[in-house]
């Protein structure tokens, strides 16, 4: 079972070739002295795996520290299927120097192994992200969004694209199911290999803030980094907000020819060098900088300027956040020598991304919107913007994600109480947490407002429908585009749009055949 595509023809990489990255070797059972490494270490390698059970023939097996387990556990099963060295921390060497040594293979030692897996990776497959055009978008909201709008951008251009994200990787047509916003560091550079082999030229990637602390982007070198903004999240990860963006901010380090930087946002442009390219929705001073002409239901007009001149754009996704969104795509585009005509057209083709700002109800007289807003300023955000456009009430529908960042919770709750005029506390993915706990976090600082607490997601949905009058709006937040819920025993499926559309149906707001 191969865990993710690999190219077709790898050159085997000399062992040896990995001497300058290592601390130590043992090499059948005997210790490498450090100063002679190169030397001593024989044999070649063909591929990086990270788990025991996915090793294939010729892969180095890096035997990692986790979070629950010593992937150096799993050195026997690697070595049982075909690892010709193994890549471990000094609690790894002392797990797997019985199985290595009987073996015969060396294993390669390491202070931080987990941090050499994308340079290694590289090695292997060519340093693939140096023969195409790799853009990185990092920000705690907004890198989907943006990545959709530069790949459509990229299309337009005649460009052959791969994208890969939480909603999905494609390479050149070929979608594979996305496992996490940015895949581990082998599956990453192998991804880059596939992508090269299929004459893929410009490939647009999201880079969450755990692929920057746990090394997933070693190895890779950018042709732009774009940071859209910065806000609350992943505190289960990151010990404070002090350390969430210094692990952001590592994609602006000079691992990119060109860095994109949101001006409106305080602490993403305290990472601005005099050659940094900026954008704005307020400062016309910025590289690149949008006024809005017309809104036309979801639909939005604007002026756009930047190095090139002025050109009049249209973006087929509401709110002030789309269109920050839409600069930076503009300036990615520009970086990658793509004009600003052919960009902004190839902007406009885009007609949405999968679960943000999704319209289920048509035309009906009460709005059903779905959006992945899980955070409490992307929550500000959608609910500000859909306020602009209903002239009745906005009721909002969001919970919580269980075994995740719970510090988030209470402050979400606000931001949807202060943005909504209606609000519908109920469950999201609650994973092996207590719904009920979660719900009660989330309802702790909702004031001012009515608000409800309801058990079921789907039983919250049919109330709000239920409660809604023609004119209002009902925006259903923090699951978009995902197709199940994540109960402590199962998963079982649910699709917030399905939900949404289905219980509008019912009412008889929309017809059955829309749905
Ligand atoms: C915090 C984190 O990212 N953890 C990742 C990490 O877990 P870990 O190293 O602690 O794993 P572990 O279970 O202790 O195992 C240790 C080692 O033994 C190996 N092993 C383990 C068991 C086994 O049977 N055989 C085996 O070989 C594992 O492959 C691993 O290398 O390595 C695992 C294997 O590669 C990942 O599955 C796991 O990702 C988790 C599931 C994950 O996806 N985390 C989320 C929070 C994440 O990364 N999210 C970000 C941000 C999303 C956003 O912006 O919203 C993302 O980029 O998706
Ligand atoms: N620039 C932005 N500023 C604030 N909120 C935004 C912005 N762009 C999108 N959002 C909100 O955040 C939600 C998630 O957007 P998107 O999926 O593009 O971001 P993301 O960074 O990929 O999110 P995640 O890390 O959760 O996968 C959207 O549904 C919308 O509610
Ligand atoms: N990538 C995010 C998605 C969260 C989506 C939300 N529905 C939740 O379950 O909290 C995470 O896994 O933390």
């Amino acid at each position: 079972m191969l865990d993710f595509p690999r190219p077709t023809n790898t050159e085997p990489l000399p062992l040896a070739k990995l001497a300058d990255l290592l601390t130590g070797a043992t090499n059948g059972g005997t210790t490498v002295e450090p100063d002679n490494l190169a030397a001593s270490l024989g044999g070649h390698a063909t591929g990086i795996s990270l788990a025991g059970h996915l090793v294939q023939r010729g892969d180095i097996y890096a035997a990692l520290a986790g979070a629950n387990r010593h992937g150096a556990e799993f050195s026997a099963q690697a070595i049982q299927r075909g690892a010709v060295a193994i890549l471990t921390d000094e609690r790894g060497a002392q797990l797997a120097a019985e199985d290595a040594a009987e073996a015969g293979i060396p294993l390669l030692l390491a202070t931080n192994p987990r941090a050499l897996t994308g340079e290694i990776a590289a090695r292997i497959w060519g340093r693939p992200s140096e023969h195409l055009n790799l853009i990185g978008i990092t920000g705690t909201s907004g890198k989907t969004s943006v990545c959709y709008l530069i790949e459509a951008g990229l299309r337009h251009a005649g460009r052959t694209t791969g994208i890969i994200g939480t909603v999905e990787t494609t390479i050149a047509g070929e979608t594979i199911p996305s496992k996490r916003t940015t895949p581990e560091a082998p599956e990453l550079q192998a991804l880059l290999a596939v992508a090269l082999e299929r004459g893929v030229t410009d490939v647009v990637m999201e880079v969450s803030s755990h692929a920057l602390t746990l090394g997933r982007v070693g190895g890779c070198r950018f042709a732009v980094a774009g940071y859209t903004m910065f806000g609350t999240d992943h505190l289960d990860f990151h010990r404070d907000l002090d350390e969430y963006f210094q692990a952001k901010a590592e994609l602006f380090d000079g691992r990119a020819t060109v860095e994109i930087l949101n001006a409106d946002d305080e602490r993403v442009i305290s990472l601005a060098k005099p050659e940094t390219v900026t954008y704005s929705l307020t400062d016309p001073r910025a590289t690149w900088y949008a006024a809005s002409t017309a809104r036309e239901g979801f639909d939005q007009h604007f002026f756009v300027t930047g190095p090139e001149g002025t050109t009049e754009a249209t973006l087929h996704m509401p709110g002030r956040h789309n269109m920050a969104n839409a600069l930076l795509a503009y300036a990615s585009l520009s970086a990658v020598g793509v004009p600003l005509d052919t960009a902004t057209s190839g902007v406009a083709s885009c007609p949405g991304v999968p679960g943000r700002m999704e319209l289920v109800s048509g035309t009906a007289p009460v709005r059903g919107v779905v959006d992945y807003a899980h955070k409490p300023e992307a929550i500000s955000a959608v609910l500000d913007s859909l306020q602009e456009t209903t002239p009745g009430r906005v009721i909002a529908i969001l919970g919580a994600g269980g075994d995740r960042d719970a510090s988030k919770r209470a402050l979400m709750g606000r931001a949807a109480a202060a943005s909504a005029d209606l609000v519908m506390i109920t469950d999201d993915n609650p994973r092996t947490e207590d719904p009920a706990s979660i719900r009660a976090q989330v309802a702790s600082a909702v004031q001012a407002v009515p608000c409800r607490n309801i058990s079921g997601r789907e039983v919250a949905v049919r109330e709000a429908v239920a409660m809604a009058a023609p004119g209002d709006t009902i925006a259903l937040l923090g699951k978009g585009h995902e197709t199940t819920q994540e109960l402590a025993d199962r998963v079982i499926e649910c699709d917030d749009r399905v939900l949404l559309a289905r219980a509008l149906a019912d009412a008889g707001w929309v017809t059955p055949a829309a749905v």
